[in-house]
C-alpha cells in the first residue's frame, strides 16, 4: 500500500482545528461549510476509498506477490527495487519508471565480485524489498511446486560453479581448488546446460517483459486510478477542511449565538420578571378597577332606582301638569276677567287716590288738632293730680312666700293646720286682710280676732282707704299702670318722687326694681322705658329731650354713690340745690341712652350693694336707695322743660322694740338712723301739708339725709307717690297697722299745687 500513498497522505493527521477530536484536520482552506453529516459522509467516503484502495491494493499486492513468487526464481532481486521506487518523493505518484532487465546473477556476482548468497540469504534479502506492510506477517514462503523456484535454485548452484570457474571464489571449505580434466568436462557440460540457461532465462525474460509491459499498463491504470483517488481524497480533504471551517465558524457563531441567547435568556427574564411586576400591578388595578365597578354598579343601580322614581315623578307631574293647564286655562280665562275688573278698579283707584290725598290733608289738620289737645291733656293731666292731690299713697300687699309657709308649718302647734292641707295653713299664716273695694280698689281692712279676759271673743276691724290698693295677685304691671301717669309728668317738666315704704321683706325692693325678667321688672326700669318710649313719641312733635341717671344710697346718713368706684362709706358727699335743682358732689350722673343701659346701671348699682353687704350684714334692708333720672327737653318753638324723676327704696320701717336690734350696737345705729330719716320724711311731709299757701311755713328737710336729698322732690311744685308694702303675715300684723297708720297721715296731706318747670322762649 505505501507505494500507493503519496508522500503527503498525513493529510488526515496534519492541520485540524482544535475542535475536532475525532478525526485529524487538514491545513488546506474549507471552501464551504458542510453539516456534520455531510462531514461524516466525506470522511465515511474517504475511509471507504481509502479501503477500496487498500483492498484494490492488497489485491494488486497479492496478486503480485503470487508474481513474484513465480518470478522468484529467476529476478527476485531485481523486480523488487522496480516496484518499491514507484511514486517520487512527492507523493504525487509521478511516472513510473520502466523496468530494467535484470541482470543475471552470475553478472552481478562479477559486478560486485562477492559470493552468491544462499537462497535463504536471498530470500531474506529480498523481503524487506518487497514492501511488506509491518503486520509483522511472515513473508510467503517459495512453493516448492513452482517452476520458477526450481529453476531459482539452479542459478544458485550455477553461480556458484561460475564463482568455481572463475577461480577467483575461494573454497566453500576455504581452502584453493585446482583444475583437473574432469572439470573440463564438466564445464563443457555447464557450458551447455549455461547456453540452455541463459535461452531460457532470454525466453523468460522475454516473458519478463510482457509481464512487465502488462504490469506496466496496470501499474499506470492504478496510477491514474490512485490519481483520480488523490484528487477526489484532495477535494475531499477539502471539503472535510471546509467543512471543518464551517463547522468552527458554526461553533462560533453557535458559542456567539448561546451568549446571546443566554444574554437574551436574561434579558428575558428581567423582561419577564417586568412583565410579572405589570402583571401584578395591573392585577391590582383590575382588582381596583373591579371594585370601582362594584361601586360604580351599585351607584347605578340607586341612580337606576333614583331614575324609575324620578319618571314616576315625571309621570305624577306631567299628570299635575296636565291638570295645571287645565287650571292655568281656567284661570287665564279668570285672569282676563279680572283684568276688565281690574280696569275698573284702577278708575276706582283714582278716585281713592284723590280721595286719600284730601285725607291726608284732613289728617294734618287733624295732628294739629291733636297737639293742641296734648297741651290740654297735660293741663287736665296735672289738673286731675292737683285734684287727686300732689302726694299720693297706694298700698301693695305682696303674696305670702312658700318659705314662709314652711316656716309657719314648723312652728304649727297641736290643733293648728294640717300640713295636707297647705290652703288652710297659708290661711292660718295669714293676717286677716280684706279688699271690699271691688270697684276702685281704694280700700283695705285688717281685723283680727281676740280672747277677751272674759273668755268672750273680741274681734278687732281697721280701715284704711288709699288711692290704690293692690292686692296680693296684682302684678307689676298693673302697679306700674296706675304709676305711669305719674312718671310721665317728668317728661312734662315736673319733679316727682316715688318712694317704697314699708317694714323689712315687705316686698319695697320688689316693687321698685323687681326681677331680672321682662315680667318682674319693678317700677324704675319700668318708668325708665316709659320716659324712653314717651321721649320718642314726642320726638314727633318736636320735641329733644337728654336724660342722665343718678343712683345713690344713704346708710347711717351718709351717702354713697352706687354708680362710683370709690369705697363705701369713705367719700364724703355733699347735697347742693341749685336754682331749684339738686346735685350732689363727686357722684356720677351717668347720661342714659337707653333703658337697656340704664337696667345695666340697676345691675351695676346692685352688685356693689351686695359686696358692701358682705361687710356689714342686711345692708340693703338697712339703709335708703334713691334713683334720680334728670329729664331736659327742648322743642323746635324754643320751648324747654326741665323734671325729675326720684324711685326711692326705703329702709325698713320696724320699730326698734321688734327689731330685736336693741342689743346690738351696730343695729340700734342703724335703726336709729332709719327711724331718724323716716320721721324727717313725716315731718317734712306733715309741715308741707301744715304749710298750705303760707310761703314762710319752715319745711325740716335738713333734719336727714335723706329729705334734703329729696327736697325738690317734697315740695308742694311736686308731685309724690308713696307705696305702702305690707306684709301678709299675721305675725307682722303690728308692723303693718303702724305702716297703715303713717300712710294714711301722709295721704291726708295736701302739698299744694305742683309747678312745672317749663320755660317759655322770649
Ligand atoms: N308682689 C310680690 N310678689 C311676689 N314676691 C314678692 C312680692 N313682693 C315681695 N316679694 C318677695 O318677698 C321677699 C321680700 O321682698 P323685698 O326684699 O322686696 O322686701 P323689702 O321690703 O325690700 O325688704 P328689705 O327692706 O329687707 O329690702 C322677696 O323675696 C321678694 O321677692
Amino acid at each position: 500500500m505505501s507505494r500507493f500513498v503519496p508522500s503527503n497522505a498525513t493529510f488526515t493527521t496534519s492541520g485540524l482545528p482544535k475542535l475536532t477530536t475525532s478525526t485529524s484536520t487538514s491545513s488546506l482552506p474549507v471552501p464551504k461549510l458542510l453539516p456534520h453529516k455531510s462531514i461524516n459522509n466525506v470522511a465515511t467516503r474517504q475511509r471507504t476509498a481509502m479501503a477500496n484502495l487498500n483492498t484494490n491494493t492488497l489485491k494488486r499486492k497479492n496478486r503480485d506477490e503470487d508474481d513474484d513468487e513465480a518470478k522468484e526464481a529467476m529476478d527476485q532481486p531485481r523486480k523488487l527495487p522496480a516496484i518499491s521506487g514507484g511514486p517520487g518523493k512527492n507523493g504525487t505518484g509521478g511516472p513510473v519508471r520502466p523496468v530494467r532487465p535484470m541482470r543475471t546473477a552470475s553478472a552481478t556476482t562479477a559486478a560486485t565480485g562477492t559470493s552468491m548468497p544462499r537462497n535463504r540469504q536471498a530470500s531474506g534479502s529480498t523481503a524487506p524489498m518487497r514492501g511488506k506492510p509491518p503486520t509483522g506477517r511472515p513473508p510467503p514462503r517459495t512453493r516448492a511446486t513452482s517452476a520458477p523456484a526450481k529453476s531459482a535454485v539452479q542459478p544458485r548452484n550455477a553461480a556458484t560453479s561460475t564463482t568455481a570457474a572463475r577461480g577467483r571464489a575461494p573454497s566453500a571449505r576455504g581452502g584453493p581448488v585446482r583444475p583437473g580434466p574432469v572439470t573440463r568436462a564438466s564445464a563443457a557440460v555447464n557450458n551447455q546446460q549455461f547456453n540452455t540457461l541463459q535461452n531460457k532465462v532470454s525466453a523468460i525474460e522475454t516473458a519478463r517483459a510482457a509481464d512487465a509491459a502488462r504490469v506496466a499498463a496496470e501499474m499506470e491504470a492504478e496510477r491514474a486510478k490512485m490519481a483520480e483517488l488523490q484528487a477526489n481524497h484532495l477535494t475531499l480533504s477539502q471539503e472535510l477542511a471546509e467543512a471543518r471551517n464551517q463547522e468552527v465558524t458554526q461553533r462560533r457563531e453557535l458559542v456567539n449565538a448561546s451568549g446571546q441567547i443566554e444574554d437574551m435568556k436574561r434579558r428575558h427574564a428581567r423582561e419577564i420578571d417586568e412583565l410579572d411586576e405589570s402583571l401584578r400591578k395591573k392585577e391590582r388595578e383590575l382588582r381596583e378597577t373591579k371594585e370601582e365597578l362594584r361601586c360604580t354598579q351599585e351607584d347605578l343601580e340607586r341612580e337606576r332606582e333614583a331614575v324609575t322614581s324620578l319618571k314616576a315623578t315625571v309621570a305624577h307631574q306631567s299628570t299635575a301638569h296636565i291638570t295645571l293647564s287645565a287650571q292655568n286655562s281656567a284661570l287665564e280665562a279668570q285672569l282676563s276677567a279680572l283684568k276688565s275688573t281690574l280696569d275698573c278698579r284702577a278708575q276706582d283707584a283714582a278716585e281713592l287716590r284723590l280721595q286719600l290725598e284730601n285725607a291726608r290733608k284732613m289728617v294734618e289738620e287733624l295732628e294739629e288738632e291733636v297737639r293742641d289737645a296734648e297741651m290740654t291733656r297735660r293741663r287736665l293731666h296735672n289738673t286731675i293730680q292737683e285734684l287727686k292731690g300732689n302726694i299720693r299713697v297706694f298700698c301693695r300687699v305682696r303674696p305670702i312666700l312658700p318659705s314662709e309657709i314652711q316656716s309657719s308649718l314648723s312652728r304649727s302647734t297641736i290643733g293648728g293646720p294640717s300640713s295636707d292641707d297647705p290652703e288652710a295653713l297659708k290661711a292660718a299664716c295669714m293676717a286677716r286682710m280684706e279688699y271690699p273695694d271691688r270697684k276702685d280698689h281704694k280700700e283695705i281692712v285688717l281685723s283680727s280676732s281676740t280672747e277677751s279676759a272674759t273668755g268672750q271673743e273680741r274681734k278687732e276691724t281697721w280701715n284704711f282707704s288709699f288711692d290704690r290698693v293692690f292686692e296680693p295677685h296684682c302684678s307689676q304691671s298693673e302697679v306700674f299702670e296706675e304709676i305711669s301717669q305719674l312718671a310721665q309728668s317728668c317728661t312734662d317738666g315736673y319733679n316727682v318722687c316715688i318712694f317704697a315704704y314699708g317694714q323689712t321683706g315687705s316686698g319695697k325692693s320688689y316693687t321698685m326694681e323687681g326681677g331680672s325678667d321682662e315680667e318682674t321688672a319693678g317700677m324704675i326700669p319700668r318708668a325708665v322705658e316709659q320716659v324712653f318710649r314717651v321721649t320718642e313719641q314726642l320726638k314727633s312733635k318736636g320735641w329733644d329731650y337728654k336724660m342722665d341717671g343718678q343712683f345713690l344710697e344713704i346708710y347711717n346718713e351718709t351717702i354713697n354713690d352706687l354708680l362710683g368706684k370709690g369705697e363705701f362709706d369713705k367719700k364724703k358727699h355733699e347735697i347742693k340745690h341749685e336754682k331749684g335743682s339738686t346735685r350732689v358732689t363727686d357722684a356720677v350722673v351717668a347720661p342714659l341712652k337707653s333703658p337697656s343701659q340704664v337696667r345695666a346701671l340697676l345691675q351695676m348699682a346692685q352688685s356693689r350693694r351686695t359686696v358692701a353687704a358682705t361687710l356689714m350684714n342686711e345692708r340693703s334692708s338697712r339703709s335708703h336707695s334713691v334713683f334720680t333720672l334728670r329729664i331736659s327737653g327742648s322743642n323746635d318753638s324754643g320751648e324747654t322743660c326741665e323734671g325729675s324723676l326720684n324711685l326711692v327704696d326705703l329702709a325698713g320701717s320696724e320699730r326698734l322694740n321688734s327689731s330685736g336690734a336693741a342689743n346690738d350696737k351696730d343695729r340700734l345705729k342703724e335703726t336709729q338712723n332709719i327711724n331718724k330719716s323716716l320721721s324727717a320724711l313725716a315731718d317734712v311731709i306733715a309741715a308741707l301739708g301744715e304749710k298750705g299757701d303760707k310761703a314762710d311755713k319752715h319745711i325740716p328737710y335738713r333734719n336727714s339725709k335723706l329729705t334734703y336729698l329729696l327736697q325738690n322732690s317734697l315740695s308742694g311744685n311736686s308731685k309724690t307717690l308713696m307705696v305702702l308694702n305690707l306684709s301678709p303675715l299675721a305675725a307682722h300684723m303690728g308692723e303693718s297697722l303702724c305702716s297703715l297708720r303713717f300712710a294714711t297721715k301722709v295721704n291726708n296731706t295736701t302739698l299744694g299745687t305742683a309747678k312745672r318747670q317749663a320755660r317759655v322762649a322770649s
